[in-house]
C-alpha cells in the first residue's frame, strides 16, 4: 500500500464545468442582510404562536416576496470563494445547507483554516432541535461531513464522502457555542481520510472519521 502523506493542492477552475464562480466578496450587503432576516423568520415561524389571523396575513406578505424574488434565479450549482481567514479561499457551492453564504436554512458556519486542519464556531437554535434542547443527530453528521469535506477540500483537494461514520459521545446543547474542528489523518492516492469533533463547553460531544475520495478532473 502507497501512503501519500504530502497531500498536493489542486482546486479546480468550476467555471471549466459550466458552473457559475461567484467572488464571496462581491455579494451585497443587503442580500446578507436578506438571508440573515430569513434565517431569523425560519426560526420565528417554527416557535411562533400568533393567532391566525396574522398567520394568514404573514403567509400573503411571504408569498407575495417568493414571487418578487424569484424571477431571477441563479443556476443550480453555483459556485462561490470564501476566505479562510490565512490567506487561502476555498470554493463551496452558494447554497450549501451547512455553510452556504445565500442560503438562509444553514446556520452560517465559517469554518477557518488553523494550524492543524479547520475549526468553526456556531450556536444553533431549534431550527436544527432533534430531541427537546438538543441538536438533532442528522444535522450533527451533517455538520461535521462539511467540516471533513471542507479541510479535505482545502489540504488536498475537492471529493466526496464515500462513507461518515459518527460517535455521538454526549447530547449536544442548542443555545451553547460548539466548537467545531477538522483534520486529515492520512491520503492514500485519491482516498483521503479525514476525522471531526464538536466540544460544547470544552467537552466533546461528537466524533466523526470519514472517508473522502477526491474527484478525477478530466485533463
Ligand atoms: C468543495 C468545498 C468544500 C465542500 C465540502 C462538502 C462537504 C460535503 C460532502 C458531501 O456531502 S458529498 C455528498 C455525499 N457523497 C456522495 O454523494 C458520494 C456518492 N458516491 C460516489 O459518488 C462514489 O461512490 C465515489 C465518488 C465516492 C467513489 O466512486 P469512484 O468510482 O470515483 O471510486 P471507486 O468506487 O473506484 O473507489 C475508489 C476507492 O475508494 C474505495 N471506496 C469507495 N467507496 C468506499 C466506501 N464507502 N468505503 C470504503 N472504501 C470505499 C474503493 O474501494 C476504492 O479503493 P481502491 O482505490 O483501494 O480500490
Amino acid at each position: 500500500m502507497t501512503v501519500n502523506t504530502q497531500p498536493t493542492t489542486e482546486t479546480p477552475d468550476p467555471r471549466a464545468f459550466g458552473l457559475p464562480l461567484v467572488e464571496g466578496g462581491s455579494l451585497p450587503a443587503e442580500l446578507h442582510s436578506l438571508v440573515s432576516s430569513v434565517h431569523d423568520l425560519i426560526d420565528a415561524v417554527g416557535n411562533t404562536r400568533a393567532d391566525t389571523e396574522t398567520l394568514a396575513e404573514a403567509a400573503a406578505t411571504v408569498r407575495g416576496l417568493t414571487d418578487r424574488l424569484d424571477v431571477d434565479r441563479r443556476q443550480v450549482g453555483t459556485m462561490v470563494t470564501r476566505d479562510l481567514g490565512d490567506g487561502t479561499t476555498e470554493i463551496g457551492t452558494i447554497t450549501n445547507i451547512v455553510a452556504g453564504d445565500t442560503n438562509p436554512a444553514a446556520p452560517r458556519l465559517a469554518l477557518m483554516r488553523t494550524p492543524e486542519g479547520m475549526r468553526a464556531e456556531v450556536t444553533l437554535n431549534t431550527i436544527y432541535q432533534g430531541p427537546p434542547g438538543l441538536v438533532h443527530g442528522g444535522w450533527i453528521a451533517a455538520m461535521l461531513d462539511q467540516a471533513v469535506g471542507s479541510v479535505s477540500s482545502v489540504e488536498t483537494s475537492p471529493g466526496l464522502t464515500a462513507r461518515l461514520e459518527i460517535d455521538y459521545r454526549r447530547p449536544t446543547p442548542l443555545f451553547t457555542p460548539l466548537e467545531i474542528t477538522s483534520w486529515v489523518e492520512r491520503t492514500e492516492g485519491r482516498k483521503v481520510y479525514v476525522a471531526g469533533r464538536i466540544r460544547a463547553h470544552g467537552q466533546v460531544t461528537a466524533e466523526g472519521k470519514a472517508l473522502m475520495i477526491r474527484v478525477e478532473v478530466p485533463e
